[in-house]
């Protein structure tokens, strides 16, 4: 997952490939809370691993469920409709499929709890849901704004509850109020069975008040329900009968399906891309749920979508898309890429009857609106609708997408970065994702091939702090690197084991051996063949020997392939000797650093003394210099500025200086200006 503060999208130009997308964050926690009310154990199967399921799994544990690893799955030993714990303090994040059903379940379930969420949980509405189950005869308190989370829940006796009459609850600004009792009044169900009262023998039953939205996420709970044991019967979508005696039986096995809304950037990836096409694994047309419809509006916008039960292959039709006008009130989640697709469609796109867009992560309508405005876009939104209109190539604007804490808002834009300008997108906070789709970056960027991946070199002599630098901008950007002087320390070390000197004599050999080492990078180790030889090339003699094999053409022929290798998808950041000089000389952003050679010296000195090596300042600053001359003074690509870099000294700076100096010049080579 990216934790940087932005993620620099480069421009994008194809995709092909196949991507397996994480486990449902509907299926995943409505499957977690069934399997903890429900008797026995439920191993689950490809759940997904995110912010909100995480903090539906703490919240099971705090109730007292027992949730063990089992493989690669969750095993899961359920309460069987009975509490473990007398009462907790639960933080739900900012994650609607936790806050309204285990408000429900919780407040049949007796026990004092307290619920509560980020700030933005607190503005999402959950007035409905309390009040239908106020009229049951729960008792809950708002802790805060009345209609808003926190909420505090109090027990009552199950016994007391008000069953015999329909409970009614609003259906027109979120399904979860109805899918919260839905899943939660089967608790009631069974327990009026075990009595020998007068309600022992009653059916449950449901109201919606106004018009239901979002009905595929109820039919979802309607069939996770079937799996645990619970045959709801739905009149129309007004009345929905839990029925007398029903009780959740555990599946025993339960499989997470791929996530539908997450699959829609990859179905709008293969139909915006050129190349080979993707294909999704995980999730296809036997789908259950409602965001699959998203691919009926990928093809109604031209897109070509080949599907089996639990595939997807997509790849370019119509182009540019076609313009579309639909009601999206049955896709709310994935309709929200569409508003992306749009800006290559051929006209205007309007997405209607998508109110609930407001009450979710952020006012959906209003963030969408703002930021395809800013990528150039002229947007016309209204209480319930959203109209996009297209981007010519001379109208798209580089943006800073800002993101909501919302997921959704930081995934669909990343299609952006296939504008046919050729600009770059940023992204900020792109660590949002993770409350359902904590790789999806890393996913995008298996498959998506952009037509130049952003390099910024940092060249310099022996310790000038290239590597020190280079390591802390990567980080700050997010990018690859790439420390070319570890490749050359390695064939030295190579060398030497294979009793071979670094002369003419031996080049063909060592540049053999180069070509072919067989070298991993794995937990900040360098392994050869296995072995790790993070501390052997770091000695100055394992310096020195790298600075010699450096010098025979050969070796440095046979090491360019490799290096080129790394400039991957999102950026790299390198640095060497000739990073901007040979190896990549088409660099976004060239560094030329240097420092005194007592300076570096002194450095050096310190860092070896800190690993316990000891050496002397004078010796150190012999070594180094003769590092450095023979470094320079090779034929081929040696050690000198790139006429294009910008020359750092930092014998007066600090780290944290150096790396605030290449971060601003970075920024001065980026387009996005101050948007
Ligand atoms: N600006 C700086 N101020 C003070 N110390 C620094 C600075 N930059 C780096 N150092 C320190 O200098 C030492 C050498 O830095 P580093 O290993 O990054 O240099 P390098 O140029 O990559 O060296 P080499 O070419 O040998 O790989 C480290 O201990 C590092 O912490
Ligand atoms: N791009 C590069 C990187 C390194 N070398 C050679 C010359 C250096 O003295 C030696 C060790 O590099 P270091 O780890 O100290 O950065 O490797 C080179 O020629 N070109």
């Amino acid at each position: 997952m990216f934790s940087t503060p932005f993620l620099d999208l480069p421009p994008l130009a194809g995709a092909s490939g196949t991507v397996r997308l994480p486990g449902s964050k509907s299926i995943s926690n409505r499957v977690l809370l069934l399997a903890a009310l429900a008797g026995g154990t439920t191993t689950v199967h490809d759940l997904l691993d995110s912010d909100d399921t995480r903090v539906m799994l703490d919240a099971l544990a705090a109730l007292g469920c027992r949730i063990d690893r089992a493989g690669a799955g969750l095993r899961i030993e359920g309460l069987d409709g009975r509490l473990r714990t007398s009462g907790a303090k639960l933080f739900l994040g900012n994650a609607g499929t936790a806050m309204r059903p285990l408000t429900a379940a919780l407040a049949l379930l007796g026990g004092e709890f307290e619920l509560s969420g980020v700030p933005r949980m607190h503005e999402r509405p959950i007035g409905d849901l309390v009040d239908a189950l106020v009229q049951l005869g729960c008792r809950i308190d708002y802790l805060g704004n009345p209609g808003y989370p926190p909420l505090a829940i109090h027990p009552v006796p199950l016994d007391s509850l008000q069953l015999a009459a329909p409970i009614r609850v609003r259906g027109d600004v979120s399904s979860q109020f109805l899918t919260a009792l839905l899943l939660a009044l089967p608790l009631a169900a069974g327990a009026a069975s075990e009595r020998a009262d007068q309600a022992s023998g009653r059916d449950i039953t449901i109201e919606v008040i106004g018009e239901l939205i979002s009905k595929p996420y109820i039919e979802i709970t309607l069939n996770l329900l079937s799996r645990f044991g619970i045959e709801v019967r739905r009149e129309g979508w007004e009345r929905f009968v839990i029925p007398a005696g029903s009780r959740y039986r555990s599946p025993g096995d339960i499989h997470v399906e791929a996530d539908a809304s997450s699959a829609s950037y990859f179905i709008a990836l293969g139909a915006i891309a050129r190349g080979e096409g993707i294909r999704i694994e995980g999730v296809g047309a036997d789908s259950i749920q409602g965001d699959i419809r998203f691919v009926e509006a990928a093809r109604l916008m031209g897109a070509h979508i080949d599907s089996g039960p639990n595939w997807l292959a997509i790849s370019r039709g119509a182009w540019p898309l076609k313009a579309i006008d639909l009601d999206a009130n049955h896709i709310p989640d994935a309709a929200m890429t569409l508003a992306v697709m749009a800006l290559y469609a051929d006209g205007p796109c309007l997405l209607r009857n998508i109110a609930s867009w407001r009450v979710k992560e952020t006012d959906r309508i209003d963030a969408m609106a703002k930021e395809l405005r800013k990528l150039g876009a002229t947007v016309e939104d209204g209480p319930d609708f959203i109209c996009v209109h297209p981007l010519a190539r001379a109208g798209w604007r580089a943006a800073s997408i800002r993101t909501y804490d919302d997921h959704r808002v930081a995934m669909c834009f990343s299609l952006a970065a296939f504008n046919p300008a050729g600009l770059p997108v940023r992204i900020l906070e792109p660590h949002c994702v993770a409350k359902t789709f904590p790789d999806y970056f890393e996913t995008l960027f298996s498959v998506a091939e952009a037509a130049e991946v952003p390099v910024l070199c940092i060249d310099g002599p022996t310790a000038s702090g290239k590597g020190t630098l280079a390591v802390a901008v990567a980080y700050q950007l997010g990018y690859h690197y790439l420390d070319s002087g570890t490749l050359y320390r390695v064939t030295g070390l190579a060398m030497r084991r294979n009793g071979l000197e670094a002369d003419a004599a031996h080049e063909m050999q060592i540049a053999e051996l180069a070509r072919t080492l067989p070298l991993r990078f794995s937990e900040g180790k360098v392994l050869l063949s296995g072995e790790d030889v993070s501390d052997a090339i770091r000695t100055e003699a394992a310096g020195m020997d790298a600075s010699r094999v450096s010098a025979l053409p050969a070796v440095r022929k046979a090491l360019l392939a490799l290096q080129k290798s790394f400039r991957r998808l999102p950026g790299l950041v390198a640095d060497g000797r000739d990073m901007g000089t040979v190896v990549f000389p088409d660099a976004t952003l060239k560094v030329y650093l240097t420092a005194s050679a007592a300076q570096r010296a002194e450095r050096r000195h310190k860092q070896l003394i800190s690993k316990g090596i000891s050496t002397t300042l004078d010796g150190l600053r012999a070594d180094l210099e003769a590092r450095d001359l023979r470094d320079s003074s090779r034929s081929v690509a040696p050690l000198k500025p790139a006429p294009d870099a910008r020359l750092l000294d930092n014998s007066l700076l600090s780290v944290e200086q150096s790396v605030e100096q290449v971060l601003a010049w970075w920024q001065e080579v980026q387009p996005f200006g101050s948007s």
